[in-house]
C-alpha cells in the first residue's frame, strides 16, 4: 500500500526502526566505556586486576586450602570498613576453589547472601535455602512462609547434605542481621544463625565440610555476640584496613581500559581516587565516581571526560546521599525538614534563607493539617539542629533592622523542590502536598506577617 506522497506504510515503519537504530548505535559507537563491566560494583574482577591484599589473600587461600583435601575448613571473620575488598578476596578465592573442585570431580557450593536488607532471622533462613537450592538446581521445597523456621533449616541442611560434599556460607553485612527484637534482651538474629549453622557443622546435621565466613564494617562485632555464639562460631580473623589515595589510583588504573583509549584527561584517575581517600579510602567510591564521570560525559555527549565531570560526579554522589538520609528520619523530623523547605518554595519573596518564625509557623500549619503531634518551638528547633549537623541545612544568623533583635534563618543545602519532593515519599506529605494552593498562601501569610508585621 502507498500513501499520497508515495511512501508505502511499510517503508515509513522500516525508516522508523532504522531510525531508532541507528540513534541507538550512534550511543554506543560515541560512548567513552569499553568495557563498562569492570567498573560494575558487583563484578568480580580477574586476579591480575586486584591491587595489593596479598596478606588478605594469603590468610583466605590458607583457610579454604583443606576444602580441596576433604577438610573442613576454619569459619572466618573478614572485617574492615566498607568498600576495602572483603567480598572481592573471599569471592574471588572461592571462584578459585570451585574451579579446582570441579577438577577433581568434589562438588562445592558457594552459599552467598547479604544480610543488609533482611528484615528477621526467619527470612535469612529462607534467604539461605533459596540460594542453595538454587546452587543445586532442585527445588526450595519450603514456602516462605507458613511453616516454622525450624523446617526451613531443615531444609537447608537436607539440601547441603545431598547436593554437596563441601559448602562455604558467606554471610556480607552480618551485624545488619538484627531482627525483630522484642525486648532488648532478646539475641540478636546474627547470633541465633551463627550459632545454628556452626553447630549443625560440628555436630553433623549436614554431611560434608561446611564454614561460615561473616564479613562486617563492625570491629568490635565479636564483642557483640552471645557467649555460646562466639564460641561455637570461633573465627580466624581477616583484617582489611583502608586504602590510601595512591593505592586507590593503582586499582583504577587496572581497571583504565573500561575507557576506549586516549578519552581520560590525565587528571581524572588521581582525582576520583582523591575524593574517595577524603572518607576513608573506600575503593567502591573511587570506582563509581571514576564510572559515573563517563556517564556524565556520555550523557551530555562529551567525547573525552575531563576533571569537571568528576567533580560533578562527586556533586551527584554527595546529594544522592543526602537524600538517602533524608528519608530515614523519624516523621516529626521530616515534617520540620519540610516546612522549612516550602518555604523558599512557594515565596512570592524569592526567600532562600528562612527566618526560624516562619518555618515554625508553617511546621505547626502542616501538624494540624496532618492531625500529627505538634511539638514545641524548641523541638522544632532541636530537629532542625540535628538537620544542620547532616549538613541539610546551614544556620545563619542576622538582624532585622533597629529594634528587631537578631534571628535565626536556615538555608537548605539541596535544592529545597528535590528535598520536599524526597520527603513527600512520606506518605503523609504526600497527601499534605495534595492541597499545594492552601501550603502556598500559609507561606505567604506568614511570610508577610514576618516581614512586615500585618
Ligand atoms: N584491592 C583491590 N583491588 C581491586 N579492586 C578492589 C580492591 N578492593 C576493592 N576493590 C573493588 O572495590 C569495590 C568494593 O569492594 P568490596 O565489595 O570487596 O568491598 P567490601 O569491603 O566487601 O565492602 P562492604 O563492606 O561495603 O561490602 C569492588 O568493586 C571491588 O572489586
Amino acid at each position: 500500500m502507498t500513501d499520497r506522497d508515495g511512501v508505502s506504510e511499510d517503508d515509513g515503519q522500516s525508516s522508523l526502526s532504522q531510525s531508532i537504530k541507528g540513534r541507538l548505535q550512534e550511543g554506543a559507537k560515541n560512548s567513552v566505556f569499553r568495557e563498562k563491566a569492570l567498573l560494575d560494583p558487583d563484578t568480580v574482577i580477574d586476579e591480575d586486576r586486584i591491587v595489593g591484599r596479598d596478606q588478605q589473600l594469603d590468610d583466605v587461600i590458607t583457610y579454604l586450602r583443606p576444602t580441596l583435601q576433604g577438610n573442613r575448613p576454619p569459619n572466618m571473620l573478614l572485617y574492615g570498613p566498607s568498600g576495602t575488598g572483603k567480598s572481592l578476596i573471599i569471592n574471588a578465592v572461592c571462584e578459585q576453589v570451585a574451579e579446582l573442585a570441579e577438577s577433581q570431580g568434589s562438588r562445592f557450593g558457594v552459599i552467598n547472601i547479604n544480610c543488609q536488607t533482611i528484615k528477621s532471622h526467619d527470612r535469612a533462613v529462607y534467604r539461605l535455602v533459596e540460594r542453595a537450592a538454587t546452587q543445586a538446581e532442585v527445588d526450595p521445597g519450603v514456602p516462605q512462609s507458613g511453616v516454622s523456621t525450624d523446617q526451613k533449616l531443615g531444609r537447608f541442611y537436607d539440601i547441603l547434605s545431598e547436593h554437596f560434599d563441601s559448602v562455604i556460607i558467606i554471610l556480607d553485612e552480618i551485624d545488619l542481621l538484627i531482627g525483630r527484637q522484642r525486648d532488648p534482651n532478646e539475641e540478636p538474629a546474627y547470633s541465633k544463625l551463627l550459632y545454628q549453622l556452626s553447630r549443625a557443622s560440628q555436630l553433623g546435621r549436614i554431611d560434608g565440610d561446611v564454614s561460615v565466613a561473616a564479613l562486617t564494617n563492625d570491629p568490635r562485632f565479636m564483642e557483640e555476640l552471645d557467649g555460646r555464639a562466639e564460641s561455637s562460631f570461633n573465627p580466624q580473623d581477616v583484617v582489611f584496613s583502608d586504602y590510601d589515595a595512591n593505592q586507590l589510583q593503582v586499582i583504577l588504573a587496572r581497571r583504565k581500559d573500561a575507557y576506549h583509549d586516549e578519552v581520560l584527561e590525565d587528571g581524572i584517575i588521581p582525582l576520583s581516587s582523591a575524593f574517595a581517600a577524603q572518607d576513608h579510602g573506600d575503593a567502591r567510591k573511587a570506582i563509581d565516581l571514576f564510572r559515573k564521570a563517563g556517564e556524565i560525559a556520555d550523557r551530555r555527549g562529551d567525547n573525552e571526560v575531563a576533571e569537571e565531570h568528576v567533580r560533578d560526579a562527586q556533586t551527584e554522589a554527595e546529594r544522592d546521599r543526602t537524600l538517602a538520609q533524608m528519608k530515614g528520619l523519624s516523621s516529626q523530623k521530616k515534617i520540620s525538614l519540610y516546612a522549612t523547605a516550602v518555604v523558599p518554595i512557594y515565596s512570592r519573596r524569592n526567600l532562600t534563607a528562612v527566618p526560624t518564625t516562619i518555618a515554625y509557623r508553617v511546621y505547626q500549619y502542616l501538624t494540624e493539617m496532618l492531625g500529627v503531634d505538634e511539638k514545641s518551638r524548641d523541638s522544632y528547633l532541636r530537629y532542625m539542629s540535628e538537620a544542620e549537623t547532616y549538613n541539610f541545612v546551614t544556620t545563619e544568623k542576622r538582624g532585622r533592622g533597629y529594634g528587631n533583635g537578631v534571628h535565626k534563618e536556615y538555608t537548605l543545602v539541596d535544592d529545597p523542590e528535590v528535598v520536599a519532593e524526597t520527603l513527600q515519599a512520606d506518605v503523609r506529605l504526600k497527601e499534605a502536598m495534595e492541597d499545594e494552593d492552601l501550603i502556598q498562601s500559609v507561606v505567604n501569610a506568614q511570610v508577610t506577617e514576618f516581614f512586615e508585621g500585618k
